[in-house]
């Protein structure tokens, strides 16, 4: 697999993920004729072949930069052409911990789709590892197959990954009783795939499953599934993603603290004296120009807008976080608005003792 190798410097024919900007990342295949533009000039492959991976590369008219990086599964995942909702790494991280996906393991994935998560199984099972993956969309597949090629993932090219074109829910998984380790469903209805999962499951050791669905009735339909087939461990888990912040929070001693709401008292009785008075000027002026209309019979309306503006801020001034001359402490913020729901993850496992009940229990 072209993700698992590193090496130090760009070379024609390399695919690599280049670095726009903090939220573009795109897939580049390195064509020494070609030239890559974007909004900050041009960047002619040739200059590229030869650089460190991770160099920066300033386009020709020196109007900005690029990074080019090696890709791996995680770099993949932010640069990849989406066909699909796809997983995102933290979402990855914990269904390959909870499922125990490892070097060598053995993998069944449901649907394929724009194989953000493929590439990550293939990448951590290595050579000894397999894994099988299932896509019904025959325009999903075809791109897929491509992409599996040129990634040197798929079997027949030294990799590790057997892709089928197939409705899991409707005709299974494999023809043949190949077991697996761990289970994957990113499917709209994994409910209707799991009872096909029986020819698959160990019977000397645990299997593993994960169904990744967006909304919770699809949860509660898998669940159900799950416990009715002898799963068990059933729990269901959402990664929430908050975004800490290491800040400076300034120590106000207990004078300091009184002092100040003692300006704050000072400051809010002399407001009420400075209306009060600016309302008895505002009456005496309004009677004025009552009397003067009276007198001309103009009528023109001369009643004075009150003047009062806003009372200063109590602080004193603005203190720059960690100013020298105050006292600070070290406090972690969390921002808690951050919108992260992608999907929920349910897990269970399938025990050796259970598959051995049941075959017990429908007899030979
Ligand atoms: C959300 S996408 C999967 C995204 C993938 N996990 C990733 O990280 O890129 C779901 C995929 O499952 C496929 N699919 C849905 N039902 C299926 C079925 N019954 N059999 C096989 N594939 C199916 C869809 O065509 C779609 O491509």
């Amino acid at each position: 697999m072209v993700f698992a190798d590193y090496k130090q410097r760009v070379e024609n024919g390399d695919l690599a993920v280049a670095w726009i900007g903090r939220n573009k990342l795109i897939p580049l295949h390195i064509e020494a004729e070609k030239t890559f533009h974007n909004q900050y000039g041009a960047f002619p492959h040739s200059e590229m072949i030869g650089k460190r991976y991770g160099e920066q590369i300033a386009s020709t008219a020196k109007q900005g930069f690029i990074y080019l990086l090696q890709p791996t599964p995680e770099l993949w995942t932010l640069a990849l052409p989406h066909r699909t909702q796809i997983v995102y790494t933290p979402d990855i991280a914990l269904i390959h911990q909870k499922l125990r996906i490892t070097y060598g393991t053995r993998v069944i994935e449901a649907g394929t789709g724009s194989a953000s998560m493929s590439h990550a199984i293939s990448r951590t099972v290595g050579p000894l590892g397999r894994l099988f993956t299932f896509e019904y969309h025959a325009t999903r597949y075809q791109t897929a197959l491509q992409e599996f090629r040129e990634h040197e993932m798929l079997i027949d090219v030294g990799g590790n990954t057997h892709l089928t074109h197939r409705d899991v829910c409707k005709d299974g998984f494999l023809d043949t009783e190949v077991k697996v380790d761990a289970i994957f469903l990113d499917l709209p209805a994994p409910w209707e795939a799991i009872p096909h999962l029986s020819n698959h499951v160990n019977h000397d050791k645990s299997t593993r499953i994960c169904c990744f669905s967006p909304c919770i009735e699809q949860i509660q339909h898998s669940a159900e599934a799950l416990r009715e087939l002898g799963w068990c461990d059933i729990e269901m888990i959402e990664v929430d993603y908050k975004q800490w912040a290491a800040r400076k929070s300034r120590i106000v001693h207990i004078d300091e603290a009184i002092d100040r709401l003692k300006e704050v008292k000072r400051r809010r009785i002399e407001g009420f004296e400075r209306r009060k008075m600016r309302r008895e000027q505002n009456l005496s002026s309004d009677a004025k120009v009552e009397d003067q209309d009276n007198d001309s019979m103009l009528g023109e309306n001369k009643s004075s807008v009150s003047t009062e503006t806003a009372l200063k801020p109590v602080t004193n001034k603005r203190i720059r976080e960690g100013d020298g001359n105050y006292e600070w402490t070290d406090v972690a913020r969390v921002d808690s608005n951050l919108k992260s729901h992608t999907s929920y993850l349910l897990f269970a496992v399938h025990l050796p003792s259970q598959l051995d009940k049941q075959n017990q229990e429908t007899g030979p």
